[in-house]
């Protein structure tokens, strides 16, 4: 589950991202985060998995306090959540095999877990035959893909994506959906920020509509809502 109250963000500039935000997401819920450039969906996002830390308020993810906790226990709450971005954010010298193991490893999982578990995850993704290729071997799509498998790898309870189809042509955006909506149906909650209005009239989930830094609308199995 995740909990914010009353939180803000106001970044060392002076601008206020996020002003009184409250909201409760149960565990295996699916919502979509929209609203205009700049109203602060971005913000939210990076404040659930602690890159960004608010002004006031507090936030509960997964059974921690993430507005309180030390950076030593970062690493706790980020085993929790899968991160999902725009970029794909893969290393570029390591394989897909390598990306996906990686972060096992820098959790400290048992050796021996790994390799069958990442080629689980790529199986998942269907990305098994394409291990051992570097990620500027792939389309962005693959890519992407290869960014779910790492974010899934550890078994988080919680998947986090901003803009995951921002990149990616209209097929290759519903092909990264349906893998969501997939995980969301094994029971992980998943939180997207997205433009995609086609993906979100069609796909009716709960959505989150934050206006300069306020939620203007939440609704079940709600519509986009804007012409851009
Ligand atoms: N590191 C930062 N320092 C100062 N201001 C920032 C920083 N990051 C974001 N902002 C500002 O905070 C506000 C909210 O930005 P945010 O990136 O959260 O919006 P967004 O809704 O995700 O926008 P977009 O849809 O364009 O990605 C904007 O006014 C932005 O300029």
């Amino acid at each position: 589950m995740i909990e914010m109250f009353d939180v803000w963000k106001t970044y060392p500039n002076g601008t206020n991202a996020l002003k009184g935000i409250n909201i409760r997401i149960e565990k295996g819920e699916f919502v979509y985060v929209v609203g205009p450039s700049g109203a602060g969906k971005s913000t939210f996002i990076k404040l659930m998995y602690r890159e960004e830390k608010p002004t006031k308020g507090q936030i509960f993810l997964g059974g921690f306090n993430v507005s309180r906790i030390k950076e030593r226990q970062i690493p706790l709450v980020r085993r929790s959540i899968g991160v999902v971005f725009q970029d794909f954010k893969l290393l570029p010298t390591l394989t897909v095999f390598e990306n996906v193991a990686f972060a096992m490893e820098v959790i400290e999982s048992n050796p021996k877990q790994i390799k069958p578990r990442v080629m689980d995850v790529l199986g998942l993704v269907k990305l098994k035959h394409k291990a051992k290729m570097l990620p500027s071997e792939l389309s962005g799509g693959e890519q992407q893909r290869v960014a779910l498998a790492r974010a899934l790898v550890n078994s988080p309870g919680i998947i986090i994506a901003d803009e995951p189809t921002g990149n990616l042509d209209p097929e290759t955006s519903w092909e990264i959906m349906k893998l969501f909506e997939e995980i969301n149906q094994r029971g992980t909650t998943v939180v997207m920020a997205t433009h995609n209005r086609e993906i979100v009239n069609t796909m009716r989930k709960r959505v989150v509509a934050i206006e300069a830094g306020q939620i203007a609308r939440d609704e079940q199995r709600g519509e986009y809502g804007y012409e851009d």
